[in-house]
């Protein structure tokens, strides 16, 4: 026999407490009405026996459990695990309850500020949602906790309502930035339509308390219960009718039918234990007076930013009345004492890690079809530099245990479960509901809050994908879960190692968001106030683990879980020295081998997307091009015509700058015809004035010839003077005088219309260059002659 380990009392560094509860077979109506589900198996296939309890056991109960495989099993090891406490089947809630440590636990979180952790681990279907949440007839964890707090604080709890400022003085010192509601101020804003105002809501309200004319639905006042009230201020309380279904003369019948079906939330919703319809009609309290903004701004805080702000309320369908749920098992007995100078607030907030991402459940989207939701970050933040926390929730001061199961409820219905092959409710995301008890002197400075945490978690359950014959989503969710249970398994591994006190405990808790957030408050902690300069030590939390199994369930899933969840672990049919290797290779080859199909799942799924989106891209590339065509085409006509239009406009003004253009020739033409006119004339003086001279000359010539005639005939005969002209013939200078007169008149007459025609020339230098052109023709004498003359 080779032992691994044989303690298995937690040591000091132990991080968990370990419980592991089994869960009984299903009834026999439930196997038959279920057999998908639930197998029927021969009792010899039952692997798991519980030993009996030994001397180290605590209160006679056992410790150890040893695994037999199947007999068609590969592997041949019977192995033993040893656990704090093992229940078995026959053990009910109460027993879990009293007998794992979270009473202790509880005690920690009022008495010593001590942080508390309980959680339940375990293949799906084996039970942990049982635990935790209960079922129809019996209470869970969750629901026994609250109500042993609130029983403890009793009247030291505080009420938003009969405390105005309690939210402001708890937002002021809360580390988490989140947005903290009163309980009355939350459901008006998640339910506030099914309440306040029946005639809109799709289910009308049954009864208005504060207002009966308006109520459609009668009730004896004999029927009538008022479960909780929170004082005169109160905005909630919860009514009954204990009457079972109403008569039809007390009811309308369609008021009674709406109601239920509003009651019934959403089969892929609900929890098992909500699953039925409620036997009794539930009936909210109302009239919610109108708020003022203060104290609107108080309910709401920062979501308060649109002044005509009135709550979001989308339609939700109510779940079950507190006083429908179930109050079994009873723990009226148990209460611890607290600080009786010292006064509660309690503050309530769930959410869940859903693919490794964190979401508050309850922040309920403001639009029904609107599914998206933020995710919030696990992170330090200013007020909290050394401790991380989810950081952005909602939180809700519940002042008594009847609004806590009312918050708790709603958050539930957020929560992601689906129907599986292995579990019809089965959850699909580790759930996380967290219970700050905040502590401060009473009377005392309203912002000197001190507190601790209880955190109930109710993790997803590990599945085989081929058992839970999950697709798609589903499947991948699966692998998400079995991730990081792999990683929570790794975790606790570390621990059961480290209990030998051989290896320090270095647990590898950084490498998901669920094991970050059940490990990382797991070890103490000092955090400096910035404001007060104080220094507050934070213990580590304490935490309990509650490890669900089904004895009848697969082998291979559940010995898997038990084995890295137990405090120790023995080997008792060793093969060869390095069986428990080999087995663990065996086992990461199964897992690795899930791992396989499910990638193969997700990439069939991924090819069929991206076919399906090579198709539509195709499609889209043609309509691209076609309607590419149609602007082209559409285009060209509009630059056709736009073209032909442009050549129209410019043909026109084309033509219209030739016609000016002519016009204008036209016109230089003219005046050039009538300057060849004068230039003309102006030719014909010059020719008429050549003549002229040379018939001077010829007379001139003449008239010598004559002269030197008449003095060879008479010599006596003095010489006559010579004359310069014939006074017969009009050739001397009084002839040329006249003509020259004539000429410059004319000359003048024509400068003068030359000059009207053409402004920029001046005719004075045409007159002068003629001018001078008459005196060139003269000789000295003829000039003489000319000057005497005039
Ligand atoms: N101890 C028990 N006694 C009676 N019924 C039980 C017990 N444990 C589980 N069941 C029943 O078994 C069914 C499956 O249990 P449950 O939903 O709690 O499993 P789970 O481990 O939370 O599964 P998952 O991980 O898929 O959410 C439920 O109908 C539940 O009522």
């Amino acid at each position: 026999m080779a032992a691994t380990d044989q303690s298995h009392k937690p040591s000091p560094t132990s991080l968990f407490q370990v419980y592991l509860r089994l869960r009984p077979p299903p009834s026999p109506l439930v196997q038959l009405t279920q057999q998908s589900l639930y197998p029927l198996l021969a009792p010899s296939e039952r692997y798991l026996t519980v030993e009996a309890p030994g001397k180290e056991s605590q209160d006679g109960m056992p410790t150890h459990i040893t695994i037999h495989p199947p007999s068609d099993s590969r592997k041949r090891a019977v192995e033993k695990f040893a656990f704090t406490k093992v229940f078995e089947e026959q053990a009910e809630q109460i027993d879990i309850f009293r007998g794992t440590g979270v009473v202790p636990l509880i005690e920690g979180v009022l008495g010593e500020g001590r942080d508390g952790l309980l959680a339940t681990l375990g293949v799906t279907g084996s039970g942990k949602s049982h635990t935790i949440l209960g079922s129809k007839s019996q209470r869970g964890l969750t629901q026994l906790s609250l109500d042993l707090l609130y029983r403890s604080l009793d009247t030291q709890t505080l009420h938003s309502a009969n405390h105005p400022s309690l939210i402001a003085s708890l937002n002021a010192t809360d580390a988490s930035e989140a947005q903290i509601f009163s309980a009355s101020g939350f459901l008006d804003n998640v339910y506030g339509d099914c309440l306040q105002e029946p005639s809109r809501s799709r289910a009308p309200t049954p009864m208005m308390v504060g207002n009966p004319s308006r109520s459609s639905l009668k009730v004896p006042h004999s029927s009538l219960k008022v479960h909780h009230s929170t004082g005169p201020r109160s905005q909630w309380s919860i009514l009954s009718l204990d009457a079972g279904t109403p008569s039809p003369e007390e009811t309308d019948s369609s008021v009674v039918k709406e109601d239920k079906a509003a009651s019934v939330p959403n089969a892929e919703q609900t929890p098992n234990h909500m699953s039925s319809l409620p036997s009794q009609l539930s009936v909210w309290k109302l009239p919610i007076p109108r708020m003022t903004r203060k104290q609107a701004k108080v309910r709401f805080g920062d979501n308060l930013q649109d002044p005509a702000f009135t709550p979001s309320v989308p339609k939700r369908k109510l779940p079950q009345r507190p006083s429908a749920l179930p109050q079994f098992p009873d723990i009226s007995d148990l209460a611890f004492s607290v600080e009786p100078n010292a006064e509660y607030a309690i503050l309530v907030s769930m959410y869940e890690v859903y693919n490794d991402r964190i979401f508050d459940l309850l922040s309920v989207p403001s639009n029904q079809k609107d599914l998206r939701r933020r995710h919030l970050l696990f992170k330090s933040t200013e007020a909290s530099p050394d401790r991380k926390v989810v950081a952005g929730l909602r939180k809700v001061v519940c002042g008594s245990y009847e609004e806590a199961l009312i918050v708790l409820e709603t958050g539930l219905m957020e929560r992601r479960v689906a129907g599986t092959g292995s579990n019809s409710v089965s959850s699909r995301s580790h759930g996380f509901f967290c219970v700050e008890v905040k502590r401060r002197p009473r009377g005392g400075l309203s912002n000197s809050w001190t507190g601790s945490q209880l955190t109930v978690v109710d993790l997803a359950g590990s599945e085989r994908a081929r058992n839970a014959k999950t697709a798609g989503a589903t499947l991948a969710e699966a692998g998400k879960i079995n991730e990081s249970l792999m990683y929570l398994g790794q975790c606790l591994q570390m621990q059961s190692d480290s209990n030998d006190g051989t290896k320090p405990t270095l647990v590898p808790f950084r490498q998901c968001k669920l094991t970050e957030l059940l490990f990382s408050n797991s070890f103490p902690s000092s955090s400096h106030h910035h404001a007060t300069h104080t220094t507050h030590h934070r213990n580590a939390q304490k935490a309990i683990m509650i490890v669900t199994a089904d004895p009848l369930n697969e082998f291979n899933a559940t010995s898997q879980i038990l084995r890295y969840s137990a405090l120790a672990r023995e080997v008792t049919v060793p093969r060869i020295p390095s069986v428990s290797i080999v087995e663990m290779a065996f086992s990461e080859i199964a897992r690795l081998n899930e791992e396989v199909e499910i990638l193969n799942v997700k990439l069939t799924e991924q090819e069929e997307r991206r076919r399906e989106a090579e198709e539509n891209w195709q499609k889209a590339e043609e309509k691209a091009e076609q309607i590419e065509m149609e602007v082209r085409e559409e285009c060209w006509g509009e630059m056709e015509r736009r073209t032909a239009e442009e050549r129209r406009r410019w043909m026109g003004a084309w033509g219209e700058e030739a016609d000016r253009n002519d016009e204008h020739l036209d016109r230089k033409l003219e005046i050039l015809t009538q300057g060849i006119q004068i230039h003309e004339d102006a030719i014909d003086q010059d020719t008429r004035t050549t003549e002229l001279e040379n018939e001077n000359e010829a007379l001139r010539r003449k008239l010598e010839a004559l002269e030197r005639d008449l003095q060879c005939r008479s010599p006596t005969k003095a010489p006559r003077k010579p004359q310069l002209s014939s006074p017969s013939k009009d050739y001397g200078p009084a002839a040329l005088g006249t003509a020259l007169s004539k000429f410059n008149g004319m000359s003048l007459i024509d400068a003068a219309a030359y000059k009207a025609q053409s402004p920029g020339k001046t005719p004075g230098k045409k007159m002068r260059k003629l001018t001078a052109r008459k005196w060139d023709l003269m000789d000295e004498n003829e000039m003489d002659a000319f000057e005497n003359h005039y």
